[in-house]
């Protein structure tokens, strides 16, 4: 009996373990077979999703990247530059009471504007002592130089060429890898990372994608931020743009030295510094240029090629708050 016992229970106990094994086996080639497949449909989403951007430029006719939502792997893309350890500086005028955006586009900069990487933020002001208290990550710092009031919008648009210039001689090289110049009277709303990155970059005006015809590039030959009719790429914005410290300070020099030629001429660009922006980024094409994506406005009802909104303009009322 025992005997029997025994074997009838080694007997049982096999094929249980037999039943297992093959359970096991089993469960672990579904497993397998779940984890190829999901693999498999992730990958060809990826596919789909960048052979999805037909319905936008994804590159300029000089082979400059035009960057949009699904067109770059966000990850991938900041550890190639985390590893570089690099490092990005930030402009950003709050003058008068351009002071009170201040606060939304630090605070909001901290959630999506290269997180994890150093970044410096130089706020020019002339109320310093109205700067508001915002806490800021390791690595990320803030420093502030004090400017004049000034009695015209235009003059202190304008004036932030003269501005960025001095700062990047004079402070920033050699040692600042990148620097965006940015306008104050926006947030952050989405990711801002790596995908910005290049030597000479611009972002396309959110109000002038596609008509070519309408771009309000300056019109009067007098001017040296001209643009003769037939002529440009794309409408680039004032309110964003950046590259390495070596091609902004070239292109601030030249924006700034052609609207004080104007000046001394009696003649101001149509709109101001954004027009001379326009004239170099004509003669001296970016190396990547960032869609509208990059600079929107809360006004504007979201396009449909707009997947993301990153960073965008407040409703503003321009007489309350503008000094003239
Ligand atoms: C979306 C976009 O590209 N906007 C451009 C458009 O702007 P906006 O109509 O958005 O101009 P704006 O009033 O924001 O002025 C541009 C920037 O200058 C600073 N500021 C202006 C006035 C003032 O009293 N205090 C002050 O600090 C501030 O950083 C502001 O963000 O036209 C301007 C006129 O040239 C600039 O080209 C802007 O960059
Ligand atoms: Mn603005």
């Amino acid at each position: 009996l025992s005997q029997n016992t025994s074997k009838n229970y080694f007997c049982s106990g096999s094929r249980s373990c037999c039943l297992l094994v093959f359970r096991f086996s089993l469960s672990l080639n579904t497993l397998l077979f779940a984890r190829w497949l999901t693999a498999a449909v992730v990958f060809a989403l990826r596919v789909l999703c960048f052979l999805s951007r037909t319905d936008v430029a994804t590159v300029t006719p000089w082979l400059a990247p035009v960057v949009w939502e699904g067109t770059f792997e966000p990850e991938l893309l900041d550890g190639v530059y985390r590893q570089k350890n690099v490092s990005i500086a930030v402009t950003v005028f709050a003058v008068g009471k351009y002071i009170r955006f201040l606060k939304d586009f630090l605070e909001t900069a901290e959630q999506h504007f290269f997180v994890g990487f150093k970044v410096h933020v130089y706020v020019f002001t002339d109320r310093p002592a109205e700067l508001p208290k915002v806490e800021m990550a390791a690595g990320r710092q803030l420093t502030v130089h004090p400017v004049p009031a000034a009695k015209r919008w235009q003059e202190i648009s304008a004036r932030r060429m003269e501005m960025i210039q001095r700062l990047i001689e004079e402070t920033l090289l050699p040692g600042t890898d990148f620097i965006f110049c940015l306008d104050v009277d926006s947030k952050f709303h989405g990711r801002w990372g790596a995908e910005s990155l290049g030597s000479l970059v611009a972002v396309v005006h959110p109000e002038l994608t596609f008509d070519r015809g309408g771009f309000p590039y300056e019109r009067r030959p007098a001017s040296r931020a001209y643009m003769a009719p037939g002529l440009g790429d794309f409408y680039y914005c004032g309110g964003a743009f950046g590259g390495d410290l070596h091609e902004v300070r070239l292109l601030a020099k030249t924006c700034r030295e052609n609207f004080e030629a104007d000046a001394k001429e009696g003649i101001e660009a149509a709109w101001q510094e954004e027009s001379h922006l326009n004239r170099y980024m004509w003669l001296n094409k970016p190396s990547k240029v960032l869609s509208p994506e990059f600079l929107w406005q809360d006004f504007k009802p979201r396009e449909r090629e707009i997947h993301v909104v990153r960073f965008s303009g407040v409703v503003k009322n321009y007489a309350e708050i503008r000094p003239n």
